[in-house]
Parts: structure tokens; C-alpha cells; sequence
């Protein structure tokens, strides 16, 4: 991946997530090319919740793309705990079947947490069983890594390379899907890092001195414009959707950062175009992986 460096420009420098995915999704498709068996990624949704549906399309449209044998359950709300998890079951057991994504959120009465250590850890190819985050824990190579924050660290590197020694990191969240394992990676990439959340104290302060800040709270603009060190790389990795009475569907997309405030940033994803398409990418990343581990 290129390395482009940190703007002396007034303006920020865009990371584009949407070109820096393509990339990665024509490497994943020459990748499943070459193997004898498809890649096959199963999808399952539980519910009507709009985003989710928009977000598990992207993902079985995207497979089919690449080559993949692509599969979607789509299953209604009142599903049972058990009904989603003899879904889960048959997919474990079909050897077709080298990655599996339970969409989230789940609808409230269904226990997410064992839904996802029902899944074989070499198919959690979203990287959240216990399985996966101890072997991120420890290093090893084996792990399956969470989705957007994998794609986050590719965007960072683009900027600063894949040594961040010397750098501060800040994370706001600490969610088992971003916060936490972001925090990891940084870490494992020499970054000096801190996690911060709700709870935190002076959270302005702590953000005005992070090199590179990465938001992953799920609220609208809250990082603000004097949150931000000159010269920072801001990560946006919120999806927020907003009413907007000037656009025809009455809303519009933001991030977790006041965008239009960032001025002085040195890097910054945008909103949408940044972390989102790259989330898709490693989920087809990871899911190709898997084959290839399978195939061995
Ligand atoms: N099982 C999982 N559930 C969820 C995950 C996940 O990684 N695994 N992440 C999020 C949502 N998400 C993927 O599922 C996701 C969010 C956003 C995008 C994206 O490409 N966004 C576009 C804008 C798309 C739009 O118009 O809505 C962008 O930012 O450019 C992809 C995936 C929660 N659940």
C-alpha cells in the first residue's frame, strides 16, 4: 500500500477508504481465483432494521462480485435462540460454507453473545468470538481480526506506515467490534494508546493529544474541531444517520467527528467514503483467508 504523507496543507488530507477497498477487493478476487473451491461467505440477518439490511446486501452483493459462493438467511424478527442457532450449526457444518457473519445488533431478545461462540472460530470470519480475540490478545497469527478495525489500520497505514512508535493513539470506545480490538492493534503496531469512553474524564484533553484518534462511539459529529491536535490523523468510524431536510430522502450520513470542524486535522476519513467500504473489504478479506486455511 502506498504511503502518502501527512499534509502541510490548510486543508486535511481525505483518506479514501472507497479507493484504498477496491484495492483491496481486486487482491481478494485474484485470490479466490486461484483457489479450487470457491470462497463461501454465509450471511445472516435477524429482523427488519433497515441499516443492517442495507449493510448485509452490500456484503452478499460484494461476495457474489468477488467470485464467492454467497449465501443470506434472512430470518424474521421473533426468530427463537434456537431457531438462529441450528442456523448457525448447519452452516459450521457445511463445508461450502468458509466464512460466517451474524449481523448486529440482534434484535433484543436474542442472546448475541452465545450466538457468536456458537460459531466455529475459523469461519467467525467477523473476528468476535472469544476464540479469535484471545488469539488477537496474544498475538497469534491465526486470529481472525474484527472487520473495520483491520480496514482502520490499512487507512492509517497509509499515512504513517505500519511502525506507529512514538505516536499517541486515542480510541473512544471500547466495543468487543471496534474500540477493543483497535486498541489492540495500535498497540501491537508500537502506538502509545489509551482507550477512553463514556466514563472518561476530560475526554477533550485527552483527545487534544492523541497523533492519531480514532471515534467509534456511534454519536453524531460529538468529536468536536478543538478535539482535535493539528496535524492528527482522525479515524471516523461512526455511521450516523441524521434528518436533513435539504436532501430528498430527509437525512444524510455522519460521523462520530464534527467534520466541517476538522480543519486542522492532518489526515481524516470522511463520512461516508472513509472506514465504511472498508469494512466490507476485510470481511471478504477474512473470508477468502479462511478458504485459503481451509485449502491447505
Ligand atoms: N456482524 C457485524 N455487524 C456489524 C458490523 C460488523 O462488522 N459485523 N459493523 C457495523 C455495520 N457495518 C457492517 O456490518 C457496516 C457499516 C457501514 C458500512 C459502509 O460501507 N458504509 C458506507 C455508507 C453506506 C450507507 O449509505 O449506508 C460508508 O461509510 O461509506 C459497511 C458496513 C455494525 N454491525
Amino acid at each position: 500500500m502506498e504511503t502518502v504523507p501527512l499534509s502541510s496543507a490548510n486543508a486535511p488530507r481525505l483518506i479514501d477508504g472507497k479507493a484504498i477497498a477496491a484495492a483491496v477487493t481486486e487482491d481478494v478476487a485474484s485470490r479466490a481465483a486461484a483457489l479450487a473451491a470457491k470462497p463461501g461467505l454465509a450471511v445472516v440477518l435477524v429482523g427488519e432494521d433497515p441499516a443492517s439490511a442495507v449493510y448485509v446486501r452490500m456484503k452478499s452483493e460484494k461476495a457474489e462480485a468477488l467470485g464467492f459462493h454467497s449465501v443470506q438467511h434472512s430470518l424474521p424478527a421473533e426468530t427463537s435462540q434456537d431457531e438462529l442457532l441450528a442456523v448457525v450449526d448447519a452452516l459450521n457444518a457445511d463445508p461450502a460454507i468458509h466464512g460466517i457473519l451474524v449481523q448486529l445488533p440482534l434484535p433484543a431478545h436474542l442472546d448475541s453473545a452465545a450466538v457468536i461462540a456458537a460459531i466455529d472460530p475459523d469461519k467467525d470470519v467477523d473476528g468476535l468470538s472469544v476464540i479469535n480475540a484471545g488469539r488477537l490478545a496474544v498475538g497469534d497469527p491465526n486470529a481472525i481480526v474484527p472487520c473495520t478495525p483491520l480496514g482502520s489500520m490499512t487507512l492509517i497505514g497509509t499515512v504513517h506506515g505500519t511502525d506507529l512508535s512514538g505516536l499517541n493513539a486515542v480510541v473512544i470506545g471500547r466495543s468487543r467490534l471496534v474500540g477493543l480490538p483497535m486498541a489492540l492493534l495500535l498497540a501491537k503496531a508500537n502506538a502509545t494508546v489509551t482507550i477512553a469512553h463514556s466514563r472518561t474524564k476530560d475526554l477533550p484533553g485527552l483527545c487534544q493529544n492523541a497523533d492519531i484518534l480514532v471515534a467509534a462511539v456511534g454519536r453524531p459529529e460529538m468529536v468536536k474541531g478543538d478535539w482535535i491536535k493539528p496535524g492528527a490523523t482522525v479515524i471516523d468510524v461512526g455511521t450516523s444517520r441524521v434528518p436533513d431536510a435539504s436532501r430528498k430522502s430527509g437525512q444524510r450520513l455522519v460521523g462520530d467527528v464534527a467534520f466541517a470542524e476538522a480543519t486542522h486535522a492532518g489526515a481524516i476519513t470522511p463520512v461516508p467514503g472513509g472506514v465504511g467500504p472498508m469494512t466490507i473489504a476485510m470481511l471478504m478479506r477474512n473470508t477468502v483467508e479462511a478458504a485459503e486455511r481451509k485449502a491447505r
